[in-house]
């Protein structure tokens, strides 16, 4: 993954968009961008900084409150063009600096240079930065339920972030700007992705996705309860319908006899299980008791987080939690945007004013329940930006 992010204002017909920040992984490309609200753009609403808390506090000069909503967007990696071409359809592109990977791409076609910016710091910027600022943001995924939880920001540390995207990465969070990347497996979504491709010749993430909805991986894992005559192993506390051994009775078949549902299903079940599993054994090895799960690979799917929280439960005995965020894949991106301009003069701060309610609102479209849903990429964050 490769994060950037630009800044500086571009007209557009409707609204007036600025700052733009950029997640290019392995999988897809995420964009960030803000665009100011109508009423804001005379650009007269000042405050003094000194007097509103958190973030804006560095500055002890009065700045102009941009207001207005972040939007969100995503695109496959391999089809950088069309990622290009609505940027360029947007407008959303300006000035930066910097050099890297897709540089000569952005500059030949959108003329604009990128401000790379380290992905880790920007996956604990961008986690923190929900975490601390947008309400609805994080849910626990027990018994088919989700449930969001409020953050006490007094005890939000320490943490451990997970982060699910082509491979995944762990990270023990101590604070803004504080964490250490401790753990990291390359059997993630890209496994997930590849090998579903490969096994059931789907054409889509979405369509093996789906297909798993509709698989039964029990005829292709095998199961303690097929080991041991349908019984539980009660001694060392396995149940009969636990998985033994993942796709473990796929040798008893040639690969066109199993339902491409049930090798999704299977699969999808494997990855979960062993990122939770490792998720586990790091948040046990720092005694760590919240893990946050980020990246694409999760989607909001139900079994994918049932999997995952339920595997961090039981192995944890009920020490360790699990949860999920509503911008689960747009972490590095939102990392990238809040952090652009840290390090440089033209100091831009991004923050959500608690007072606009850090609603999701749908920008198009009738109402959508922001808080049950899974986010919808046409939803936007209210929010305010202090650019110095
Ligand atoms: N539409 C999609 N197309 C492809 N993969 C998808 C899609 N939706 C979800 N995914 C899953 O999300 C994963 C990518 O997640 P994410 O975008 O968070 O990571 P990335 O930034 O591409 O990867 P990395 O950080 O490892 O470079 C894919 O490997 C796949 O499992
Ligand atoms: C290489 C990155 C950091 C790129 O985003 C990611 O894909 C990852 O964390 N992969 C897992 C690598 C490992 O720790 O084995």
């Amino acid at each position: 993954m490769e994060t950037c992010s630009f800044g500086d204002e571009i007209e557009e017909r409707e609204s007036k968009i600025s700052h733009l920040a950029i997640d290019i992984g392995g999988s897809l490309i995420k964009l960030v961008y803000f665009s100011r609200d109508d009423k804001c753009s005379t650009g007269d609403q000042w405050i003094n900084s000194s007097n509103e808390g958190g973030d804006v506090s560095s500055s002890e000069s009065t700045c102009p409150i941009l207001e207005g909503k972040l939007h969100f967007a995503k695109f496959e990696t391999s089809k950088i063009n069309e990622c290009v071409e609505f940027i360029r359809s947007k407008k959303l592109h300006h000035s930066g600096g910097g050099a890297y990977k897709y540089t000569d791409l952005f500059k030949e076609e959108l003329g604009v240079a990128l401000d790379k910016e380290d992905e880790m710091n920007c996956l604990v910027a961008g986690a923190n930065f929900l975490l601390k600022t947008v309400r609805h943001e994080a849910f626990t995924y027990l018994d088919n339920k989700k449930e969001f939880e409020p953050i006490d920001q007094n005890d939000l540390y320490p943490y451990l972030l997970v982060n699910i995207g082509s491979g995944v990465s762990m990270i023990k969070v101590d604070g803004d700007g504080k964490f250490e990347r401790v753990s990291g497996t390359n059997v993630g979504g890209g496994t997930y992705w590849g090998l579903g491709k490969l096994l059931t010749k789907c054409k889509s993430f979405d369509e093996l996705l789906e297909l798993s909805h509709h698989g039964n991986n029990r005829v292709i894992d095998m199961l303690v309860g097929d080991i041991y005559g349908g019984l539980d192993y009660t001694k060392i506390g396995l149940s009969a319908t636990a998985i033994a051994s993942s796709f473990g009775k796929a040798i008893n078949k040639d690969l066109e006899e199993y339902r491409p549902e049930d090798i999704s299903r299977s699969l999808l079940r494997l990855i979960s299980n062993n990122i939770g599993q490792i998720s586990f054994l790091n948040a046990l090895r720092y005694g760590i008791k919240r893990i946050f799960f980020g990246g694409f690979f999760i989607r909001g799917h139900p079994y994918t987080m049932d999997t995952i929280a339920v595997g961090v439960h039981f192995w944890s005995k009920g020490e360790a939690k699990a949860m999920f965020l509503r911008h689960e894949g747009f972490l590095g991106a939102l990392g990238a945007f809040v952090s652009y301009g840290k390090s440089r003069s033209d100091d831009i701060i991004v923050h959500c004013l608690v007072e606009r309610s850090l609603v999701c609102t749908p920008c198009r479209g009738a109402a959508v329940d922001t808080v049950d849903g899974n986010m919808d990429e046409s939803e936007t964050i209210e929010c305010c930006v202090y650019p110095s």
